[in-house]
């Protein structure tokens, strides 16, 4: 076993463990951090950490199992025939928050990052045991798999959550395929190969990485979604949310004048972002639903309503408003509820530049056109000549240049990078079909995982899934209270109508092709945006061509700013670190302890007011960063460069 001692401390290093320089390491957020072997660092264990707010803890115990837990480094040493002789070696784990300008990792036992190795995913682990024993018929005739599969699958799931509590070494994938050797390249790669001394990037994704191959050993699980249940009743839990909002939608996607476009690109900019609360991680696997977490809502509110505001002084000054006592659960009432909640709305900015770079890209696009527009004519022309004297010639394949030469893309497309199925799925639709609707964009490309990933997170199955289930919906139900009421007083019905025609309209936009899912591997793999180039230039060049990215949801975040404790007054262009394929939209709910772009002395308010804020998903972020690489023709062609291409077509990237 390697010896703790020799592992860097990365509050000592002032560089990541992967060796990426740092800027000077300032004091930590909420407390000096404490560095092993200085006075200020007590090897006394610290009370456990009480998990995030308002979430229930059903974590269970750490148990310490053997000397690869943190106790092992505060334990002392036996010498053979010595005397007892207590040494005390130096500990990776750290008292402290994460620092700033290092990354999320285990060692910071003050962390959300360390409360999520440690509590947080071994329950999400014994769920999952607990589900493949409570279902395990159903399971097996589902997928046509043995009792053997089942145990196998079950064992592996019981061993990975054995490791990662007791903080062994990731295990290599023993998986026959390229992407597993991938894996144990990176791993081999890893300075720091246990769980909660690597960054929390890393063993998170291990973790769902490793599970999957749970499934990919056994014969009858290969296609087997263990988060598939879970994801399935978050849909129908927030069905009444999708009508609500699909009844607005019927206004929005009709033609309108500029104002009213803006307004409402705005308005859907929003209802993706607080859809975000929709997500299964975060509440370990239990179901996250916004009408009921309204109404405790508004019950807490009526049991300790706030103070009533001060009076107004000055002459004409309106009275101050009491704060309202209802927290409505209507989508669009949430918007406003929650504005105070929203820290960085760049909203504005966005509607109008999207739109703005979209009319350029589509002249350029038009231009380029009619130059291969007559170029075809001219084939066609050439080819009737062709057809009169040499009979039965064929038609010439339609020509799509390389993707590493073109410097103008084939159509304007808005790029969204999913984040959770369900009513956040739905909600990026929207967005997606108004776009396309107001003819700001001729198509979407919706990026997925290719594997079950962090419960919640959409799969190409569960993209079809909601739209379907849109489509075939029958939703029919009195409104709850606080959502929209008719004016006579009457309880309003809530229907389906409405969401029914969007799943249709979905469904024709994918048969078209305006709607197009891609589930790269990228999406899975462990790695931060910054060195997408490194490991997927082709996915990289992909999304260069779009005319803008949407990154949805909180892990997406975290991969954006590298993983890394920025000062929240970094700007946010800074904190990408150079990752920019085309301008980048974030809209996330904060989860994770990391932001950029926070106003000065913002972060230290809400601190002050509630140190575990950044874990709750209850504040929001709309960012943008307008610049994006300009589209050059490639120093570094397409992977698949002269495989079929002969660098003049290119059959491959249809995607482009
Ligand atoms: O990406 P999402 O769905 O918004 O959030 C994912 C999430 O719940 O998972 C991570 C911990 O497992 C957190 O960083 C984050 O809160």
């Amino acid at each position: 076993m390697s010896s703790p001692a020799q592992q860097e401390t990365p509050a000592k290093g002032g560089s990541s463990p992967k060796g990426t320089p740092l800027p000077q390491q300032s004091p930590v957020k909420g407390g000096s951090p404490a560095v092993p072997g200085s006075p200020a660092h007590s090897p006394k264990k610290s009370p456990p950490r009480s998990p995030p707010s308002g979430k229930a803890n059903t974590a269970q115990p750490f148990v310490l199992q053997n000397s690869d837990d943190e106790d092992y480094y505060t334990k002392p040493d036996f010498i053979y025939g010595g005397p007892f002789i207590a040494v005390n070696k130096p500990s990776p784990f750290l008292d402290t928050g994460t620092p700033i300008n290092l990354p999320l990792q285990g060692t910071f036992k003050k962390s959300f990052a360390y409360y999520s190795l440690k509590e947080r995913i071994p329950v999400i682990l014994t769920k999952i045991i607990d589900y493949l024993s409570r279902e395990a018929s159903n399971i097996k005739s589902a997928n046509g798999a043995s009792d053997e599969d089942l145990r196998n699958f079950m064992q592996s799931v019981v061993k990975l959550k054995n490791d990662l509590v007791t903080n062994k070494d990731y295990d290599p994938f023993t998986v026959d395929t390229e992407n597993a050797k991938k894996w144990n390249m990176w791993i081999d790669d890893q300075e720091n190969k246990k769980y909660f001394n690597n960054t929390w990037m890393f063993s998170e994704c291990y973790l769902y990485r490793k599970l999957r191959e749970g499934c990919e050993l056994t014969k009858g699980l290969q296609n087997f979604d263990y988060f598939e249940a879970q994801k399935k009743s978050a849909f129908d839990n927030n069905v009444e949310l999708m009508c609500i909002v699909a009844d607005k939608m019927v206004t929005m996607v009709n033609k309108s004048e500029k104002d009213k476009r803006k307004a409402d690109f705005i308005t859907l900019l929003k209802i993706c972002l607080w859809a975000n609360k929709c997500d299964l991680s975060l509440s370990l696997g239990s179901q996250v639903n916004l009408i009921q977490a309204a109404k405790d809502a508004t019950e807490k509110l009526r049991q300790s309503p706030p103070p009533p505001p001060p009076p107004t002084k000055g002459k004409g000054k309106e009275p101050a408003q009491q704060a309202p006592l209802v927290i409505s659960h209507d989508p669009f009432q949430m918007i406003l509820d929650l504005k105070d909640k929203l820290l960085v709305d760049d909203s504005a900015k966005i509607a109008d530049q999207v739109v703005t770079k979209s009319e350029a890209m589509m002249k350029a696009i038009n231009a380029v056109c009619a130059t291969s527009c007559g170029r075809e004519e001219k084939t066609e022309k050439e080819g009737k000549e062709g057809k009169e004297g040499k009979e039965g010639k064929e038609e010439a394949p339609k020509q799509i240049p390389c993707p590493a030469k073109m410097t103008v893309p084939q159509a304007v497309m808005f790029d969204i990078v999913c984040d959770n199925t369900g009513y956040e799925l739905f909600a990026d639709l929207c967005l997606a079909h108004f776009l396309v609707a107001q003819k700001i964009v001729q198509k979407v490309r919706f990026h997925v995982k290719d594997m079950p990933w962090f419960i919640s997170d959409v799969t190409e199955k569960d993209f079809r899934y909601v739209i379907d289930a849109c489509t075939n919906s029958n939703f029919s139900s009195e409104a709850s209270s606080g959502a929209t009421e008719g004016d006579t007083g009457e309880a309003k019905i809530i229907k389906a109508d409405n969401l029914r025609t969007l799943g249709q309209q979905w469904n024709q936009y994918l048969t078209d092709g305006v709607f197009q899912v891609m589930a790269e591997e990228f999406w899975t793999y462990p790695h931060v945006y910054r060195d997408m180039k490194k490991y997927d230039p082709n996915l990289y060049r992909k999304l260069q061509y779009a005319v803008a990215i949407m990154f949805k949801g909180d892990l997406n975040y975290r991969k954006l700013l590298g993983d890394r404790n920025w000062n929240p007054t970094t700007g946010f262009e800074a904190s990408l670190q150079g990752f920019i394929p085309a301008p980048i939209i974030a809209v996330r709910t904060v989860k994770a302890e990391l932001i950029s772009g926070l106003p000065k002395g913002k972060w230290d308010q809400l601190t002050a007011a509630d140190e575990k804020w950044m874990q709750s998903g209850d504040y929001g972020v709309i960012q943008f960063c307008a610049k994006g690489e300009a589209l050059k023709v490639s120093d570094r062609p397409c992977m698949d460069y002269c495989k079929t291409c002969f660098g003049v077509t290119c059959p491959e990237h249809t995607d482009i």
